[in-house]
């Protein structure tokens, strides 16, 4: 069952409330008979970087446009930077930064234009708009026009055409949708930077690894509903799964494996012998002193772990 009000209260290590930079209370949207977000509550600190995790259809770009105060909700309260975002409130915008998708772009403009444009329509020189341009590794494309960018590149000039005003919150929406794994995991650094200085970033995200190495939250999210929001790290604690190492084959028999101290189960595989441990520091001391170490490999439950529990499926991104 889903936990309706899974936004934890913030508060700090001497137990002082910590500033929200979003507050969501209640909130739904349906489409007809489509509930993409179903009965919403959570809190974002300032300073924070939250993702937004689940399938396709999960409600996230729903949840998110009705946080950016981009659709009216049919229920339900945002307050983001302390300010209601419904009525829209001009003075929030510059506060904000919102990802476009690359689609979005001004037609036929080059790679300067384009964000030299943003920083027009912000107010802000165009200088800080070329600075950006460094930071996310565009100079070199400087003049080339956006149609002539690759889908990686698109993402970064996006990025930067969000940040380009220096708002206090972003919003990323699948900012590596439709890339390889490669350009992928080149833009992580880029987007790990982006919350330096304090700036609070919300990223939706339909990528378990991303999530898990990007965010100090995650909030996953199921058929318009958040079922948890925690630390990934928690978020795996609190599975209570056990943990699987993998000893490469011909160092250790079945039977030798279920004697072992703290081994619950053990199978063989292709990849050798599988041991299933609650105590997997124990097991692999137990392996260094038989000196069996070596090709060991250590899995703990992830994120997917976590979701095939909340929810009983499998995770399909
Ligand atoms: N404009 C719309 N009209 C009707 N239904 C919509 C509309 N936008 C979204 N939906 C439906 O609402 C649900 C949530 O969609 P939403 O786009 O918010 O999910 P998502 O998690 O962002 O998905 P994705 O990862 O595919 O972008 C889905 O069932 C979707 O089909």
């Amino acid at each position: 069952m889903a936990d309706r009000r899974s936004g934890v209260r913030l508060v700090d290590r001497r137990g002082g409330r910590v500033s929200a930079a979003i507050e969501v209370v209640d909130l739904a949207l349906s489409y007809g008979e489509v509930r993409a977000v179903d009965g919403v509550s959570l809190e974002v600190a300032e300073g924070e970087f939250v993702g937004v995790l689940g399938p396709n259809g999960a409600g996230k770009t729903s949840l998110l446009e009705l946080v950016e105060g981009l659709r009216r909700p049919d229920a339900g309260t945002v307050r983001v930077l302390g300010q209601p975002v419904w009525p829209r409130d001009p003075r929030l915008l510059p506060r904000i930064g919102v990802q476009l998708q690359a689609s979005s772009f001004f037609e036929r403009l080059t790679t300067r234009e384009q964000i030299h444009t943003f920083a027009s329509l912000y107010g802000v020189a165009p200088a800080r708009g070329d600075e950006w341009l460094e930071r996310v590794g565009l100079v070199d494309k400087a003049d080339t026009r956006v149609e002539g960018l690759s889908g990686g590149q698109a993402q970064r000039l996006s990025i930067a055409c969000a940040l380009v005003h220096d708002p206090e919150l972003v919003f990323l929406d699948e900012p590596t949708a439709a890339l390889d794994p490669q350009a992928r995991r080149n833009l992580w650094d880029l987007l790990a930077g982006i919350n330096d200085s304090g700036r609070t970033v919300v990223l939706t995200t339909h990528y378990m690894d991303e999530a898990e190495v990007l965010c100090d939250r995650v909030a996953v999210m199921d058929a318009g509903r958040v079922l948890r929001m925690d630390t990934p790290a928690a978020l795996v604690r609190g599975l209570d799964a056990p943990a699987r190492i993998t000893v490469a084959p011909g160092q250790l028999r079945l039977d030798e494996a279920r004697a072992l101290p703290a081994v619950e189960d053990a199978v063989e595989s292709l990849d050798g012998v599988v041991l299933v441990t609650r105590d997997p520091a124990r097991v692999v001391a137990r392996l260094a002193e038989d000196d069996r170490l070596d090709g060991v490999r250590v899995q703990t439950a992830t994120l997917e772990d976590v979701f095939l529990d909340l929810t009983g499926r499998e995770y399909r991104a």
